[in-house]
């Protein structure tokens, strides 16, 4: 029998869409009416998709919007994709594709300048025009060795930190994270639905839930300008030595003294030997923030969020460049959603980008913009590459003058 491709999906099909998610995510595969209707309050059935072999749901695919900040502050309206599972009894026939060319189709037709996921593995989305765009690092931090004086936990310019908790968090937070959207490229917006469940109020059956510690940081006139989440462990080894570590859910400040104050908050409780910091921006401020950076291993560092553009002109416009200069861009895209020769003329005042006649600077796939719009790849290594071809000397290197940012691109977030 063929299977059948449902690019809606009705309100009845939703237990059996959500059991194919957790069989293909490797969960036990159930669907309980808690879960079935969080994924309800989650998810636009419009835009989510399922294949059926008969009765039964083989392919999970669902993309929502989502904001996306641009290089300078400004965002953009991004077609989230996420939840993508096919069974692995159906794998390797096409199905992925299949519900992404819909996906992608539906996404240029709204007017979404940009397609965005976090991918399971790097082999995955490559062909679809996705390019890795922002990398996360985690440490794992020996506190003894970090050379921080755990006598001074207080922050040093006059702000304070105190516990909140959840409610507070919920009231608090949201403000905090959209002065974070604005100042930070990479970052997502978070619906409501993300303080619920990241507080708890909501549930998955498969995240149980822990009540962490919260954090809030207050600048010396009063402003919430830091929020931390972490958790700890209760072990102990031999001769009554306290061995516990704490983990962050999260740490946001909007100001450096914020970040700097929650970092050594975390960094000087007592009994706490060792911290793991989360997914971070592999610049963060924490190993040059410990008097013995060596104290931070790296534990993971990895692509996090991939982006597929759909619309090249409003990309490039709406992000900002620190110095004038011009580009012609020729960009393959064998799907037919944003190929083109792009003009691309820049200043610290805005740019313009159209389509033109004019001869290619560089010629590149569609990805390879992906990577580099939100400044953290440099153009002149992918022309080493080979992923970029030089039609006019010096180019690459002028890219990277245009495109590349001081402070490295972050989505702290997982969609
Ligand atoms: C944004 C997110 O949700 S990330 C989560 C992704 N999901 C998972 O990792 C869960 C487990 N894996 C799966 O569910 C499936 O294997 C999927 C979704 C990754 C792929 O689905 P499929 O229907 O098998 O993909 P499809 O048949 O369309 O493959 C298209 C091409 O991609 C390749 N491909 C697909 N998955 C992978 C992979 N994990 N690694 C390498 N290549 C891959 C296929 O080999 C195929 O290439 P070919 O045309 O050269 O033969």
């Amino acid at each position: 029998m063929a299977v059948e491709l449902r690019t809606s999906l009705a309100d009845s099909d939703l237990t059996n869409w959500t059991r194919a998610l957790n069989a293909g995510f490797l969960r036990p595969p159930e669907a309980s009416k808690e879960e079935v209707e969080l994924r309800r309050d989650q998810m636009d059935l419009s835009r989510t998709q399922g294949v059926f072999d008969g009765d039964r749901c083989v392919a999970t695919f669902r993309s929502f919007a989502q904001r996306l900040t641009a290089v300078g502050g400004a965002d953009v309206p991004a077609d989230a994709i996420s939840n993508v599972t096919v069974s692995p009894t159906h794998r390797r026939r096409g199905l992925l594709g299949r519900m992404m060319e819909h996906d992608l189709r539906a996404a240029k037709e709204r007017g979404d300048a940009v397609a965005t996921l976090i991918a399971a593995e790097y082999p995955i989305y490559g062909r679809y025009g996705f390019g890795p765009a922002t990398w996360v690092t985690e440490w794992q931090v020996d506190v003894v060795r970090a050379g921080l004086d755990p006598r001074h936990c207080a922050p040093v310019d006059g702000g304070r930190v105190d516990f909140a908790d959840a409610d507070e968090v919920r009231e608090l937070g949201p403000a905090l994270h959209e002065r974070l959207r604005a100042r930070q490229h990479g970052v997502i917006d978070r619906p409501d639905l993300w303080w619920q469940i990241n507080t708890g109020q909501r549930q998955f059956p498969h995240q149980p839930w822990t009540e962490p510690f919260y954090v809030l940081y207050r600048s010396p006139d009063d402003s919430v300008d830091g929020l931390l989440a972490y958790t700890a462990d209760d072990h102990w080894e031999g001769n009554k030595r306290p061995h516990n570590t704490a983990t962050v859910l999260g740490l946001t400040g909007v100001t450096p003294a914020a970040e700097r104050a929650l970092w050594h908050f975390l960094l000087s409780v007592d009994w706490v030997t060792r911290v793991n910091t989360g997914r971070r921006a592999p610049d963060d401020l924490l190993p040059l923030l410990l008097g013995d950076p060596r104290a931070a291993q790296v534990t993971t560092h990895a692509d996090w969020l991939w982006l597929r553009p759909l619309d090249v002109p409003r990309l490039l416009k709406t992000r900002t460049y620190p110095v004038e200069g011009s580009l012609v861009l020729e960009l393959r895209d064998e799907a037919g959603l944003a190929g083109g020769r792009y003009f691309l003329e820049t200043g610290p005042s805005g740019a313009a980008c159209a389509t033109t006649g004019r001869t290619a600077d560089l010629t590149m796939d569609i990805g390879e913009l992906g990577t580099l719009w939100l400044g953290d790849e440099s153009a002149v290594r992918l022309t080493a590459l080979g992923r970029i071809t030089e039609e006019r000397p010096g180019a690459a290197a002028l890219a990277d003058r245009l495109l590349r940012t001081p402070r490295r691109p972050w989505c702290p977030d997982v969609f």
